[in-house]
């Protein structure tokens, strides 16, 4: 798997945008430089079944349009018969390497992880990436724990975890440019672009401030 493309991975469901028409804050997200997609329709508000599937179509076209990855939160059958370029699953999903016999091997799966331990394991299992956090207190998933900050990515890197990693949680342009320094080789984020004003000029500062930053 291409690290690069963990750069700036921005994640977004109907029920993130404040009202705004997904597509287009979509659309805005990939002219302002956003690297990776990730469609997680769940929580408060998700869309049923039917319409997922139809905003799912449409969101994916729209990555191909721009050659940026689409992945798929949770659900492996979607991402699958919607040929995503990878599926992201966190600690309550079937184990990585349980989804990779289900998914053609070009797909990259990516595994949600909080600690040493699902991070040794999720590696174990195949995954390809490592969505670590929360990095800071963030309301938009109404269940994340208490964040682990910049020090839960330094001890993976200690630890010897050398699978490419996203910190999540919190994140904005204030504070993007310290997670890769702290090890992370990209920042994954939903409100910072979804919620902002002008989603183009947010995701191209983010980007800005990311292109300007040595990781590992
Ligand atoms: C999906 C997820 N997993 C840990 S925090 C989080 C939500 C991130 O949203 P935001 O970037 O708006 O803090
Ligand atoms: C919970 C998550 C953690 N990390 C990533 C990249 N996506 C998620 N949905
Ligand atoms: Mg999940």
């Amino acid at each position: 798997m291409e690290k690069q493309m963990l750069k700036l991975y921005f994640i977004m469901g109907s029920n993130n945008t404040g009202g705004r028409e997904p597509e287009q804050v979509l659309q805005e997200a990939l002219q302002g430089g956003i690297t990776c997609f990730q469609f997680r329709e769940k929580g408060k508000g998700a869309l049923p079944e039917e319409e997922k599937w139809k905003l799912g179509r449409k969101l994916k076209a729209k990555c191909a349009e721009f050659h940026v990855p689409f992945i798929v939160n949770d659900d492996v059958d979607m991402a699958i018969r919607l040929e995503a370029d990878g599926i992201h699953i966190g600690q309550e999903d079937d184990p990585a390497s349980k989804v990779k016999e289900r998914c053609p091997s070009r797909m990259v799966i990516g595994v949600s992880v909080r600690t040493i331990e699902e991070a040794h394991q999720a590696a174990a299992d195949g995954a390809d990436y490592l969505g670590v956090g929360p990095m800071f207190a963030t309301d938009t998933k109404e269940d994340a724990k208490a964040p682990v900050g910049l020090e839960g990515i330094r001890r993976l890197r200690a630890e010897g975890i050398t699978l490419p990693i996203v910190g999540i949680g919190g994140i904005d342009v204030s504070n993007a440019a310290e997670i890769v320094e702290a090890g992370a080789d990209g920042v994954s984020l939903i409100s910072a672009i979804s919620l902002a004003d002008a989603p183009e000029e947010a995701a191209r500062n983010l980007r800005s401030r990311l292109d300007g930053v040595s990781g590992r």
